[in-house]
């Protein structure tokens, strides 16, 4: 898909392509469009950034709390978007044993508790014995700095969804 065609969509159009690009946060898009058109693919998706960047911390706080856990609740039942699950399933968390899951499990629910938003991380970028060492890493994190670190996670998610969605390298989109 070249940015033409992007610049074309009516609004139905663009937040159906682009609607998950932040993983359930429709709103993203529907305030992006009115922003066409867009020089380029990287244009585009700085102004989905740029629209994050400038909420306030509840509404940051919102998009992570969006998020569905990593191994969580909607995996287990089936519930995940098809972007979610291709990506949970990528990063090998489809197929955790009963204790790898447990302890994810655990280390989520103190993750939510300190920081009052779920973790976050780009699982495409990762793998099943990465997520657990890596959220307890960051589970030690200051809030302010986490919430920052967060952000950055759900831009990577976007980042990459935008690059399946415009058949563009991930690695082009820089
Ligand atoms: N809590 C999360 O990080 N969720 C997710 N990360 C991804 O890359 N896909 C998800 O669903």
């Amino acid at each position: 898909m070249d940015i033409e065609k992007v610049n074309s969509m009516d609004f139905g159009e663009f937040v159906d392509v682009f609607g998950n690009v932040i993983e359930k946060c429709p709103l993203i898009a529907a305030a992006v469009w009115s922003q066409r058109p867009f020089s380029d693919l990287e244009d585009l998706e700085n102004h989905f950034f740029a629209f994050m960047d400038a909420l306030p911390r509840s509404g940051q706080e919102g998009i992570l709390r969006c998020h569905p856990d990593l191994a969580g609740r909607d995996l287990q039942r089936g519930t995940l978007t098809a972007e979610s699950q291709r990506e949970q399933s990528q990063a090998g968390l489809t197929s955790l044993d009963a204790d790898d899951r447990q302890r994810l499990q655990r280390l989520n629910a103190q993750y939510r508790q300190r920081f009052g938003f779920p973790f976050v991380l780009a699982a495409r970028l990762s793998d099943r014995a990465a997520v657990p060492r890596e959220l307890a890493r960051r589970l030690h994190c200051q809030p302010e700095s986490e919430l920052r670190t967060a952000l950055g996670e759900v831009k990577k998610i976007g980042h990459l969804r935008l690059a399946d969605l415009l058949g563009a390298d991930p690695a082009g989109m820089e």
